[in-house]
């Protein structure tokens, strides 16, 4: 044992995880709800495959010789609305549903679900609270019980970890509740002693970001109340995703026992601390790189602490389960990668300080340099390109155009699984993949859509394409992160230096083309979302990483644009999930986020339309940079949130396509209302910039759905163009 780690009666184990994965290795929780969900197995059936993923998490962690193991880690959707329940923040409109946990989660037929956002700044969402004056807090502990008496029949004592109160107010936007909230907590706290529970864990990430002095207050407020209890467990309040920078004095004058600092993203900070307990996250939960001792055991001698634990940044549910799954990936590539096992048997290997035959850590070494990057040269002024444009593409008022995707149908899923396995050749793949490009273009063609898209049949995801198709990105074959509820992602890994070895897109873009005399528009994903929705190399600042892929972006829209290309879409819907958790770290970040998108843009001639789509309505954070991207068309979020954000982008000066199409929902909106959200738009800006368009893709909504609410759109577009002509 080393000498950082005294223990002592009732101190804290020296090792732990502040989460873990619950999707199951192989997806198996997804699989359980989607049958719930669509009646095929009962909720016993459901509860099974979640009470076996916890069993064979708590014997994995413990086998690994992990010391301290959490409880209610796991959810059945999403923590903020295990929350919820827990405090009994249930709206009254759910209590009738049949099952309301999966009505917040997901609506049913009459009721539309609860918000949901991105959780900091990850890919992975969660409910956010709806705490109205008709709140009543009330504590259900039943989850939190049943997880710490479950973990027990199987020998295990474990440490519940529950969204802390302050963080539930905040994101619940009702930080003015704090009392009723409290007088829960304390019942929580109560239950868990009653129950011989030694630690429990309040979740606090909020407290990473800006606090004005009434929320820090709130803190001290908090912890000074849930310390002085007189029956409890010994609290560990955890941070993670930044540093706790002003909120760590607050916390540290209380009487919460241990404190969890994030020492990969965040700095050891001067505050006294020897009183605490610092659960120190040494092993990244961000990050699938191999953690390097040197660095872990610098940090961790830097903790001045009654107790020092060795453990991961956040919770490792931001990253796969293991390394062990990947077969595929290169030797020297997987040797300097953890997942999650991984992660675990590096903490345990920290707290025992025992590093023998240690591995490479990170991607250093894996670069290679570069050739110089290209300078970006300018477009011209907006004017002039829309007038190019305007000669050049002959659209009507009001142009109507989708967002990218149409419809993943079944028979495409599984032509690209049969190609994977061998089982489909390429050459009968392809030819699917162009009956679909034709089947999507002969539909908006006969529509009446004005600006047509190849509808993106080729990609199983609009990251992990391009990734397959660049060079520095691996992809992993069973790397599964959950994004929501049942939904994952497969992150690739950008491991090198990026470059294009050839064109990507401009096969099916100009099949497209080939097939309609209407202009189609190029398909692509901008450098920032596509390294926001990987995990990245950690040897090259973000912004240098960002930087190469943008100048792949660049070489793709010149080559499409060459083919033949009028207009080109660049994505960029993940602009604002990269933006620091801290405003003093905000204004460099848009800057080269801006520039790096410019720099993948402006490879384009003036008479090239370049377009970009962002998603999610809380873009007004960021609406100068939105405006920097000095796209020709933006097309953005916004059936949800009405003409909330007309006022504020009609100052953009070129071209928007505020949504008129909710794609989240199977719901198919009326031909009123959407005319009714188009005339708003021609109200607040001059009718020449405004297009007509869905909010997003349409690929994860049917056919059916698709062709009638785009029927509707045509038929409201017309009858808004007649006012217009009738006008002029
Ligand atoms: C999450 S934004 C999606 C944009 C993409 N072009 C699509 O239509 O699917
Ligand atoms: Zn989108």
């Amino acid at each position: 044992m080393s000498a950082f780690f005294p223990s002592s009666p009732g101190s804290f184990p020296a090792s732990t995880v502040l989460g873990y994965p619950r999707i199951g290795p192989r997806r198996e929780l997804k699989r359980a709800l989607e049958s719930y969900w669509d009646g095929r197995a009962t909720r016993a059936e459901l509860d099974r495959v979640g009470a076996e993923i916890r069993e064979r998490t708590w014997h994995r962690l413990a086998e690994l010789g992990l010391d301290g193991l959490p409880s209610n880690t796991f959810s059945l959707y999403d923590q903020m609305l295990d929350t919820a329940v827990l405090l009994g923040a249930v709206p009254a409109r759910y209590r009738d549903a049949a099952d309301p946990y999966f009505a917040m989660a997901r609506g049913t037929d009459g009721l539309a679900p609860l918000r949901m956002t991105k959780w900091f700044d990850t890919n992975y969402h969660y409910i956010v609270p709806e705490i109205g004056p008709e709140t009543v807090f009330k504590l259900d502990a039943a989850k939190p019980l049943a997880e710490v008496r479950q973990a027990r029949e199987l020998g295990y004592e474990t440490r519940p970890v529950v969204v802390g109160p302050v963080t539930f107010l905040l994101l619940g936007s009702a930080l003015d509740r704090l009392d009723e909230v409290l007088a829960c907590y304390e019942e929580l706290l109560a239950a868990l002693a009653a129950e011989g529970v030694a630690w429990a864990q309040f979740d606090e990430p909020a407290l990473v970001g800006d606090r004005t002095p009434e929320e820090l207050a709130a803190v001290r407020t908090a912890y000074e109340r849930l310390g002085a209890l007189g029956t409890r467990p010994a609290l560990f309040v955890a941070s993670y995703f930044g540093d706790l920078g002003e909120s760590l004095p607050e916390l540290a004058a209380t009487p919460v026992e241990a404190i969890g600092i994030d020492l990969v993203r965040g700095r050891m900070p001067g505050v006294d601390l020897r009183g605490k307990t610092v659960v120190a996250g040494v092993v990244s939960g961000r990050d699938v790189w191999r953690t390097s001792p040197e660095r872990a055991l610098a940090a961790l001698g830097a903790v001045r602490a009654a107790q020092v634990v060795v453990s991961t940044s956040c919770s490792l549910q931001h990253v796969p389960y293991s390394v062990s799954d990947e077969p595929d990936l290169a030797p020297e590539l997987k040797e300097r990668l953890a997942f999650a096992e991984e992660k675990v048997a590096e903490v345990v290997a920290l707290a025992r300080a025992d590093f023998r035959g240690s591995l490479p850590a990170g991607p250093h070494g894996l670069s290679v340099a570069l050739p110089a990057p290209v300078v970006a040269e300018g477009r011209g002024p907006y004017a002039g390109r829309a007038a190019a444009q305007k000669a050049h593409l002959r659209l009507p008022a009001l142009p109507i155009t989708t967002i990218g995707s149409f419809p993943q149908t079944g028979e495409l899923r599984a032509a690209r699984a049969a190609l994977t396995a061998g089982t489909l050749n390429q050459e009968e793949y392809e030819r699917r993949v162009e009956a679909e490009i034709e089947h999507a273009i002969r539909l908006q063609e006969r529509l009446g859509l004005d600006v047509l898209v190849h509808g993106e049949p080729e990609r199983n995801d609009m990251v992990q394409y391009f990734a397959e198709h660049l060079d520095g990105f691996a992809v992993t074959r069973n790397g599964w992160v959950q994004s929501y509820g049942s939904r994952c992602t497969r992150p690739p890994i950008l491991y090198g230096d990026v470059s294009r070895p050839g064109p990507i897109t401009v096969r099916w873009s100009t099949y497209a083309q080939s097939l309609t005399d209407r202009p189609v528009k190029g398909m692509l994903t901008g450098p920032v979302t596509i390294v926001a929705w990987s995990f990245v190399r950690d040897d090259l600042p973000l912004r240098d990483v960002v930087f190469q892929v943008a100048d792949a972006v660049r070489e793709e829209v010149r080559d499409l644009e060459a083919a033949g290309l009028s207009i080109v879409q660049v994505d960029e819907p993940a602009l604002r999930e990269l933006l620091p958790l801290r405003r003093a770290a905000q204004d460099d970040y848009l800057e080269w986020a801006v520039a790096a998108y410019r720099r993948a843009t402006s490879g384009a001639s003036d008479r090239t339309q370049i377009h970009t789509h962002l998603c999610y309505s809380d873009a007004d954070q960021i609406l100068a940079a939105i405006d920097g991207l000095d796209a020709d068309v933006t097309t953005i979020e916004s059936a949800r949130s009405g003409a909330r954000i007309l006022g504020t982008v009609a100052a953009f000066g070129r071209g928007l396509g505020p949504g008129v199409y909710d794609i989240h929902s199977p719901r198919v909106p009326g031909v009123e209302e959407i005319e009714e959200l188009l005339s708003r738009t021609v109200a607040a800006l001059p009718a020449e910039r405004v297009w007509a368009n869905p909010d997003c893709g349409l690929k994860t909504r049917t056919y059916e759905q698709v062709e009638a609410a785009l029927t509707n759109v045509v038929t409201a577009t017309r009858r808004i163009r007649a006012e217009l002509d009738a006008q002029a």
